[in-house]
């Protein structure tokens, strides 16, 4: 055997880990850097040795930590009489530092979280029923500030700014956020028309939280109901019902209640992740990790964001259409946000005829 190599060389196995590997270093880096606050200390340039005894960290290693953040474009770098220093990049001060109106350092830091199911793959792929015994109205209250956090440094702007473009939008005078968790679209909307009414139905737990948010940006016009969108009485008379990322969002009962509690000429806008096809590794392990948990009260089904029940999204456009809507547009959300993200996310403009 030892003067015999094999058939085929390891490259590919060595290089697979290898690239694997460096990747989850840089990952845990990253998680390092902000458990460590150092982004909180680089809003102007310092030395690594000044950082180093700030942190309390070992010189040598705080080097080449901003070394591969300088790499990675999350600081940049300066030499002066032959020594370096650094600072935060433009957009690590506005997305990573904790006095940014629109930091994202909590939904980063669900990564961390979630990557503690991958530590324990083995146990979740053995355990058949794969269920995580939450249920969904403990569930949400903490998605849903995650949630706020991540849209109200782009999309959620975006978003209302095309909406606000309608002649629908700026007569309207009732407005319905379905699901609307943390609220912001709705306060948003009562900011951009001061005669709208908002309403932000979602679960009893999670308008609690709606209400600190509504509170927090001093909102009027915007109110919460509380209710179970599958059970419950949505209300009546509404001129819009706007509609996000929300776990009934394909489903033709929901679609249906929509109709009936909207006015004549009224609009449904729902924006919503339509994955239809799995197209290579980054939707199998978005899939699986889909496949990890089951809270009570939502029925999964196989693809990430895909509940029991929900139509296509050719299926769905024909539904609304049969409802008696009249699909004014669809709205590429990639397209509008300016960047590609995965889920292939589409706002469905419909007026009810
Ligand atoms: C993914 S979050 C979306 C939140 C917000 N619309 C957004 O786009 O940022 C889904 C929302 O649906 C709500 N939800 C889930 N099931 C519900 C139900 N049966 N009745 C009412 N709301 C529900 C959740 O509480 C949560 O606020």
């Amino acid at each position: 055997m030892i003067l015999k190599s094999p058939e085929k060389s390891p490259e590919g196995i060595l290089n697979l880990f290898d690239e694997i590997y460096s990747q989850a270093r840089i990952f845990y880096l990253l998680k390092a850097a902000l458990d460590l606050n150092l982004f909180e200390y680089l809003s102007d340039y310092r030395s690594a040795e000044d950082l180093a005894e700030i942190l309390g960290a070992n010189l040598i290693l705080t080097e080449y930590m901003l070394k591969i953040l300088d790499e990675l474009g999350l600081v940049e770098s300066k030499i002066v009489d032959g020594k370096v220093y650094y600072k935060n990049a433009d957009i690590t001060n506005i997305y990573l530092k904790k006095d940014s109106y629109y930091n994202i350092i909590n939904p980063v830091y669900s990564y961390f979280d979630n990557i503690k199911n991958w530590e324990n793959l083995v146990n979740i792929l053995k355990n058949k029923e794969n269920c995580q015994n939450i249920d969904v109205n403990n569930f949400f209250p903490n998605v849903i500030k995650r949630m706020a956090d991540e849209c109200k440094c782009w999309e959620l702007q975006k978003v209302l700014n095309y909406i606000a473009k309608y002649e629908e939008f700026k007569n309207a005078k009732k407005l319905l956020d379905l699901a609307g968790g943390h609220g912001l679209y709705a306060i948003g909307f009562s900011m951009l028309n001061k005669n709208l009414k908002c309403y932000v139905f979602d679960l009893p737990k999670v308008v609690e939280e709606t209400k600190k948010f509504i509170e927090k940006y001093d909102a009027k016009n915007v109110f919460t109901i509380a209710g179970d969108f599958y059970k419950d009485d949505i209300g009546e008379g509404y001129d819009i019902i706007f509609t996000s990322y929300n776990p009934g969002g394909k489903n033709p009962k929901i679609a249906e209640k929509v109709y009936n509690a909207l006015n004549k000429g009224g609009l449904f806008i729902n924006k919503q992740f339509f994955p239809e096809r799995e197209e290579g590794i980054k939707d199998y392990i978005n899939n699986m990790e889909w496949n990890f948990s089951k809270p009570k009260g939502l029925e999964k089904d196989r693809l990430r964001f895909t509940f029991k029940g929900d139509l296509n999204f050719n299926d769905y456009l024909k539904y609304l259409e049969n409802l008696g809507f009249k699909i004014l547009e669809v709205v590429d959300i990639p397209e509008l946000l300016g960047f590609e993200c995965s889920g292939n996310a589409k706002m469905i403009i419909a007026k009810k005829l």
